[in-house]
C-alpha cells in the first residue's frame, strides 16, 4: 500500500532549546529521501515524530489512511509507518522468533509465515543463523536482522536512522535490495546517513536540517561514463 503523510507548523523544543521549526513537510507516495544534518540537529527525533513515537512541541502529523479504530486503540505509533531505530531493539529469543513476530497476527499457515521469513532472513544473508540466539550476533548482523523485521511487515513509509552507520560494504548491498523491493511496491523510504552510500544513492529528494529548519530539494547524482553508455543502451535498445 502506498500513502501520503503531511506534517505542518512542526516543531520540537527540549526545555528553551529550539530543535527546530518545520514549516511543512510531506513523505510520498513512492518517495525516497535522504535525511541529512550535522550531529544533534534533530534527525533521530523528527523520524520519531513522523512514526508517532514522539509527540512534537508544535504542530501535527496527518496520516489520511489512519482508521479510527488505530486512532481509538493504539497509544503509540502510527499504522503502516516503521522506524528503524540506528540501535535496533531484539528480544530475548532467537533471530527466527524475532523476524516472525512482526508478522504475527497476519491470517497464514505456520509454514508459509516460515517460508517469509527464511526468504527475508536470506535477503540479508543470514538464513543459516535463522536458530542461533540474538545475543550471539553481532552489531551489523543485529542490524540486518532489524531490517528483515521491517522488510516483512511491507510497510508504507520506512524511516531508516543511520541503517549503515555498523555495516559493511556487501550488507549495505544487502540493505539496497531489500529498500529498492519496497520502492518497487510503492513504499516511501527516509534515509538518514552521516555518509553518503548505495543505500543513499537510492534517494530522489534531500532533506537537510540546518539552523533548526529543514530545506528540501532534488538529490542529484553524479553518472559515472560506464553508467551514462549503459543508460543510452538501454534507451536505444528497449522496447
Ligand atoms: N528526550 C529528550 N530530552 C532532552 N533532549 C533531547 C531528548 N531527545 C533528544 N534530545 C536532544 O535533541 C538533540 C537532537 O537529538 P537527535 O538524536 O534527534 O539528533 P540527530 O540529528 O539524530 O543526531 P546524530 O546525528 O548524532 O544521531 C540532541 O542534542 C539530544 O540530546
Amino acid at each position: 500500500m502506498t500513502i501520503k503523510i503531511t506534517a505542518t507548523q512542526l516543531s520540537m523544543r527540549f526545555k528553551d532549546r529550539v530543535l527546530f521549526h518545520i514549516p511543512e513537510l510531506s513523505i510520498g507516495p513512492n518517495d525516497a529521501i535522504y535525511l541529512k544534518g550535522d550531529n544533534g540537529v534533530g534527525k533521530t527525533t523528527l523520524l520519531k515524530i513522523l512514526s508517532g513515537l514522539v509527540k512534537p512541541t508544535t504542530g501535527k502529523v496527518d496520516c489520511p489512511n489512519r482508521s479510527l479504530f488505530s486512532t481509538m486503540f493504539r497509544k503509540t505509533g502510527r499504522k503502516d509507518v516503521i522506524y528503524l531505530h540506528q540501535s535496533p531493539y531484539l528480544f530475548d529469543g532467537s533471530v527466527y522468533q524475532n523476524v516472525v513476530y512482526a508478522i504475527r497476527f497476519q491470517k497464514e499457515a505456520t509454514k508459509d509465515k516460515r517460508a517469509q521469513v527464511i526468504n527475508a532472513l536470506r535477503m540479508v544473508g543470514l538464513e543459516t543463523l535463522a536458530d542461533e540466539h540474538v545475543s550471539v550476533l553481532s552489531g551489523g548482523e543485529k542490524q540486518r536482522v532489524a531490517m528483515a523485521r521491517a522488510w516483512i511487515i511491507k510497510p508504507s513509509i520506512l524511516l531508516m536512522d543511520e541503517p549503515s552507520a555498523s555495516l559493511d560494504q556487501e550488507s549495505i548491498e544487502r540493505l539496497v535490495v531489500m529498500a529498492k523491493d519496497l520502492l518497487q511496491r510503492g513504499s516511501s523510504l527516509v534515509i538518514t546517513s552521516h555518509q553518503t552510500n548505495a543505500l543513499t544513492d537510492l534517494c530522489k529528494k534531500q532533506w537537510w536540517i540546518k539552523e533548526t529548519t529543514m530545506v528540501e530539494s532534488p538529490l542529484l547524482h553524479v553518472i559515472s561514463k560506464e553508467q551514462a553508455q549503459e543508460n543510452s543502451y538501454v534507451a536505444t535498445n528497449g522496447n
